[in-house]
């Protein structure tokens, strides 16, 4: 389904991304793990062409997702969730909801100024389908609650809600359970394992939760210095030694493990 081939992308002289290569497969769960700096947002932000990279070729079903903007990688079908949770404070849950709408449903602005049958048919659909998503999501309560006034973690859910509100067919996660506690980190893994099994949705996981990861994905690459250094099955990753000595930072010994 998406497709990296030796992508390098660079700032001002550093190499976030090195040749990267990597695939992932529809309907599964892959994760890109690493240390602090590896590369692995930077990926995200070439995936959503926030950034360009200096060489090699993105494809998302065989399309050349370099040729596509920003707006436009959302309408393929991608939609992601953000490290730093970015949501519209001042607007309450729902209305946050409702900017994730799937592209197709946003309708022009002649219409909705005529207020036409067919918007106010649109509007009742897309509250009807907000508050699915907030029923999966668990936080129906605070739909009409200012963003601004949520916990941290009730602030994650919206902005995945968000991200499920395009109806994506990739969907993006940054740490998604980045300063969740544990019951709300539960919840997440459940949520990311329902998207997979009964909305078939393909989820590109980063995440510093090692426990999560071995738990959920299918598929798992790490990522050092911008670089691929490992990839495989959970288990396989998780007694690799490179990858031990890159999270560590020290040789450990043989039988050593993440978790
Ligand atoms: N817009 C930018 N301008 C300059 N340098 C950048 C930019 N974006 C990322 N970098 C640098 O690229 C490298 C990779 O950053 P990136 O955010 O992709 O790492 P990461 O693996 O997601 O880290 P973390 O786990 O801490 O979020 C870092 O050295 C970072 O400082």
């Amino acid at each position: 389904m998406l497709k990296f081939e030796d992508v390098t992308v660079q700032f001002a002289g550093l190499t976030a991304v090195n040749k990267l290569s990597f695939e992932v497969e529809q309907g599964k769960i892959y994760s890109i793990i690493g240390p602090n700096g590896a590369g692995k947002t930077t990926v995200f932000n070439c995936i959503s062409r926030f950034y360009t990279p200096v060489s090699g070729s993105i494809t998302f079903n065989g399309e050349d997702l370099l040729k596509r903007k920003p707006h436009q990688v959302i309408e393929k079908g991608i939609a992601r969730s953000f490290q730093n949770v970015e949501l519209f404070a001042e607007m309450t849950v729902m209305d946050n909801l409702l900017t994730g709408l799937h592209p197709q449903m946003k309708k022009n602005i002649l219409s909705i100024a005529l207020n036409l049958p067919s918007v106010r048919r649109d509007e009742k659909k897309a509250v009807e389908k907000a508050k699915e998503v907030m029923k999966m999501l668990d936080i129906e309560h605070l739909a009409e609650e200012k963003v601004s006034n949520l916990a941290f973690g009730n602030q994650k859910m919206v902005d995945i809600g968000r991200a499920i509100m395009a109806e994506p067919k990739l969907i993006l996660l940054d740490e998604p359970v980045a300063g969740m506690n544990s019951s709300e980190t539960e919840k997440i893994s459940e949520l990311i394992l329902k998207l997979k099994e009964e909305l078939n949705y393909t989820v590109l996981l980063i995440e510093h939760d090692m426990s999560l990861i071995m738990k959920i994905s299918d598929y798992v690459t790490v990522m050092n210095f911008g670089q691929k250094i490992a990839s495989g099955v959970p288990k396989e990753v998780q007694n690799n030694p490179v990858v031990i000595e890159a999270y560590l930072g020290v040789e450990e010994e043989e039988n050593a493990q993440l978790v």
